[in-house]
C-alpha cells in the first residue's frame, strides 16, 4: 500500500490479511491483498461488482471452504493464529466470527428458537431467556417481538428479520461480525435502523461490511477499503484492492486515481 496518511487512532488489529491470493480453480478472483482489520471499529469493503469483495469477506469465517473450487494462499492472521492453518477447526472460526448475509435468511422457527439454537449447539448453559432477550435488546429489536417470540421468525417484516439474524449472530458471541451487503434487501427506514445498530454494536463488536451503497459506507464505516478488477492480457478479470485509509479520507482526498473517479460516481 502506498499510502500512510491515517485520521483513524491506531487500535489492535484482529484481522492481519498477508498477501492473500484467491483461486476458484484457476481463476484469481483476488490478487496480492494485504488488510489490517481493526478492533471495534467499522471496516467498509466497497468496489465495482465481481472485484471480489463477497470473496475476501467469505474467507475471514472461512465460508469459502464450502465451495470446492476455492483455493487460498497467503495468510489471514487471526490475532496471531493462521485462520488457514491445519489445526484450526473452521465451526469454531464461524464461531467467533459470524456472519450476516445480504437476504434476511431466519431459520424456519421461532423467533426464540431462532437466537436459542446457536447457543444450544454451542454448548450454551447460562440462561437461555437471559440470552435471547439479551441479543434481541443488542439487535434493536426486543420492544417490537417481546410478546410473541413462540411466533416463527419469518413472520417479521424484512428489517426485523435482519435484526433477528443479527440477533442470532451476536448469541453465540462473537468476535467480529461481517456483513455482506445487509441492508440491499431492506426499504429506507429499514436500513437506517440497522445502520444505527452498526454504530452501537462496534463498541462490542469489530464489522466488516460490504456495501454497494457509498453513502452507507461514508456514514457507517471508519475505514474503507476501496477493491478494483483488473483485466489481464489473457482476457482473465483479477480483483486486487487499490487504496485501504480512513473512511474520511477515502471519500474526501483519496491518493488513486481511480478511487477518485469510483466514489465521485464517475465508474462503477
Ligand atoms: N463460487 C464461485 N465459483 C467460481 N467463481 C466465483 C465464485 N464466487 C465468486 N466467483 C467469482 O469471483 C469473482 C469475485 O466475486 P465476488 O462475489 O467476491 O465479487 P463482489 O465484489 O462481491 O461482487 P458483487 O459486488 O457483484 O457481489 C467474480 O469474478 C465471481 O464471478
Amino acid at each position: 500500500m502506498a499510502n500512510n496518511i491515517s485520521t483513524v487512532t491506531d487500535t489492535q488489529t484482529v484481522l492481519r490479511t498477508e498477501n492473500l491470493n484467491v483461486y476458484y480453480g484457476k481463476f484469481l478472483a483476488l490478487k496480492d491483498i494485504w488488510l489490517d482489520i481493526p478492533k471495534n471499529q467499522v471496516t467498509a469493503f466497497i468496489g465495482p461488482s465481481g472485484c471480489g469483495k463477497s470473496t475476501l469477506l467469505r474467507c475471514y469465517n472461512r465460508l469459502n471452504d464450502l465451495i470446492e473450487s476455492f483455493r487460498a494462499d497467503g495468510k489471514i492472521l487471526f490475532y496471531d493464529k493462521n485462520l488457514y492453518a491445519s489445526d484450526i477447526d473452521p465451526v469454531e472460526v464461524r464461531r467467533r466470527i459470524g456472519m450476516v448475509f445480504q437476504r434476511p435468511n431466519p431459520f424456519p422457527k421461532s423467533i426464540y428458537d431462532n437466537i436459542a439454537f446457536g447457543a444450544k449447539i454451542n454448548g450454551y448453559k447460562g440462561n437461555m431467556d437471559e440470552l435471547v432477550e439479551r441479543s434481541l435488546r443488542q439487535a434493536a429489536l426486543w420492544d417490537e417481538v417481546k410478546d410473541k417470540l413462540r411466533q416463527s421468525g419469518s413472520s417479521l417484516s424484512g428489517g426485523q428479520q435482519q435484526r433477528l439474524c443479527i440477533a442470532r449472530a451476536i448469541a453465540v458471541q462473537p468476535e467480529i461480525i461481517l456483513m455482506d451487503e445487509p441492508c440491499s434487501a431492506l426499504d429506507p427506514i429499514s436500513t437506517l435502523r440497522v445502520e444505527e445498530l452498526i454504530h452501537q454494536l462496534k463498541e462490542q463488536y469489530t464489522i466488516v461490511i460490504v456495501t454497494h451503497n457509498m453513502q452507507q459506507a461514508a456514514r457507517v464505516s471508519d475505514k474503507t477499503a476501496f477493491f478494483n478488477v483488473r483485466t489481464t492480457e489473457t482476457g482473465g478479470r483479477n480483483g486486487y484492492m487499490v487504496e485501504y485509509d480512513a473512511t474520511e479520507l477515502i471519500f474526501n482526498n483519496p491518493q488513486q486515481q481511480d478511487t477518485r473517479d469510483y466514489v465521485s460516481g464517475r465508474f462503477g
